[in-house]
């Protein structure tokens, strides 16, 4: 029995002293390993990146996307970092140099080289999306569009990205991922608390887009959509020729009609004092028009600078002529009333914001363009150095054709005017159809909501350590009431 007691007392292990810094070490050696399992989760969780390129009629832009390479899937996460330019005109314009299509895209494509990480150029993915430039040069010469995409696609090739393809997006495609991207930025379809209607104005189309009360009486204008486990049935359409570019030159060619002199075109959308030389060829080259002028010359197009006549002048662009259905916007195309708030974008923006029209009445804003368009061109030069003499020389007729695309052939009133936003960007993101063409691609937006953690990875990581500490504590508890017990059992036997 000594020496039974003797090994007791001389052991080291059962001292209490030992057992504490082993206790120690323990929770130590959880510590390091619980930091290390955060900090790593940081390092892997760094961003993954997505390009798209908007292929539009008037221009090119490249959108360079980032998210949380963890995260994807939550509603929010994607945002744009970069945006370039692509210098020139739309790729459309290359109709007769397929080849400078491609090579117009390569300072852009070297700008997302330097922007985006190298060890993600692999799997970044690359989208190229042409819209109504592209849709009316197929209309003219479709072996020419073709070769225009192939010249593109083998430019992006060979960029060290993951190449999705080019390609022309459907009119319904355009607008409904304008729509996701506007409600997506604004988080309305995890929350699935209303939703924002989208309106693109482009050069050459123009789309309207949103969640109809009524029955939508046409297949062609019918989307449906089950994003984050609620069901979107939407209403869009997209209107080719009836972008600001394609307008003007319609509306040119009505004037062309009633022209006395065939070399004098008076035109109430240009302010006083505007003369310059155009060609006819500039507006008549487009499939958008229909009967072409007899002999191509030169014309002087003189601005008069009267809003009413300028109205007047625009409203014979949209054919009201004819409906198959309950209501109709124009051209015979089905609509049904306007609901609920939108997001306008684009040249809508572009435009409405030059104005200063992005706020106030309907009222408020005709007025306000009877004033801007009668303004001589001399003082509109002189007031707006810095700004291109082409955008301004325009602005009169694109206000005016806003207006009356929104008042006359979507039918918003002065009471529902101020549902109207005149938008640019949400966040850091533009508003357009990129982003939701990029989500839908990447399937980056789940059909039902996903399940949501019990709590946040960081809340995890220290209910985890504690919780750890707090069963070491309570085993060390444990041993040293038993030793207790032994020892006081052990004295009582002897
Ligand atoms: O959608 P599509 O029809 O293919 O055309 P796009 O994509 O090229 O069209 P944008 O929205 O880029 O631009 C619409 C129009 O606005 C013009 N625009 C761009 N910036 C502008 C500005 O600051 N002021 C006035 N107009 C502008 C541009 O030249 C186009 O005619
Ligand atoms: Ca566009």
């Amino acid at each position: 029995m000594d020496e039974q007691r003797e090994v007791q007392v001389k052991n080291p292990c059962h001292r209490p002293v030992f057992i504490i810094l082993t206790a120690v070490i323990a929770v130590g050696i959880i510590i390091v390993v619980s930091i290390s399992v955060v900090q790593n989760k940081r390092i892997s969780q760094k961003y993954k990146y997505g390009i798209v390129l908007d292929a539009g009629s008037s221009h090119t832009s490249v959108f360079i996307y980032e998210w949380p390479a963890e995260k994807e899937n939550n509603t929010g996460m994607v945002r744009q970092t970069h945006t370039c330019n692509v210098k020139g005109k739309g790729i459309s314009s290359y109709s007769a140099n397929p080849e400078g299509a491609g090579m117009s895209l390569q300072e852009c494509m070297e700008e997302a080289k330097q922007k985006i990480p190298v060890r993600r150029h692999l799997e970044t993915p690359v989208y190229l999306g042409a819209t109504a430039g592209m849709r009316l040069l197929k209309m003219e010469d479709e072996d020419a569009s073709e070769k225009v995409l192939a010249s593109v696609g083998r430019s992006l090739q060979k960029y060290p990205f993951s190449f999705q393809g080019a390609r022309i997006i459907l009119g319904q495609e355009e607008g409904a991922f304008g729509w996701i991207t506007v409600n997506y930025l604004s988080d309305n379809l995890r929350t699935a608390t209303g939703t924002l209607g989208a309106l693109d104005l482009g050069g050459a189309s123009t789309q309207i887009t949103f969640v109809p009360k009524q029955e939508i009486e046409s297949q062609d204008n019918a989307i449906d959509f089950r994003l984050y486990g609620n069901d979107y049935h939407l209403y869009t359409h997209s209107f080719l020729c009836f972008g600001k570019d394609q307008v003007l030159r319609l509306s040119l060619a009505e004037k062309f009609h009633s022209m006395i002199d065939s070399t004098l075109l008076r035109d109430p959308c240009f302010h006083t004092g505007y003369n310059l030389s155009k060609k006819y060829v500039d507006v008549f080259d487009t499939p958008c028009i229909k009967e072409k002028s007899a002999s191509p010359k030169d014309f002087f197009h003189v601005g008069e600078g009267v809003w009413v006549e300028c109205q007047n002048s625009v409203r014979k662009v949209f054919n009201k002529s004819h409906c198959g259905y309950s209501t109709c916007s124009f051209d015979g195309v089905f609509q049904p009333s306007v609901e609920g708030k939108f997001g306008a974008f684009s040249a809508f923006f572009f435009v409405m914001d030059f104005l200063n029209l992005t706020s106030g009445t309907l009222h408020e804003a005709k007025l306000k363009m009877k004033r801007y368009c009668a303004t001589p061109w001399k003082e509109i030069v002189q007031r707006y150095p810095s700004i291109k003499e082409k955008y301004l020389s325009e602005y009169c007729f694109s206000g005016t054709y806003i207006l009356t695309l929104l008042e006359d052939g979507y039918k918003f009133t002065s009471n529902n005017w101020k549902d109207i936003q005149f938008i640019k960007k949400i966040g850091d993101s533009d508003a357009g159809w990129t982003l939701g063409y990029m989500l839908n691609l990447t399937n980056m937006i789940p059909a039902e909501a996903p399940d949501i953690p019990l709590m946040a990875h960081g809340g995890y990581v220290s209910f985890m350590v504690l919780f750890t500490l707090l069963i070491f504590l309570l085993f060390f508890l444990a041993f040293l009431y038993y030793r207790r017990s032994t020892r006081t059992a052990q004295k009582d036997i002897i």
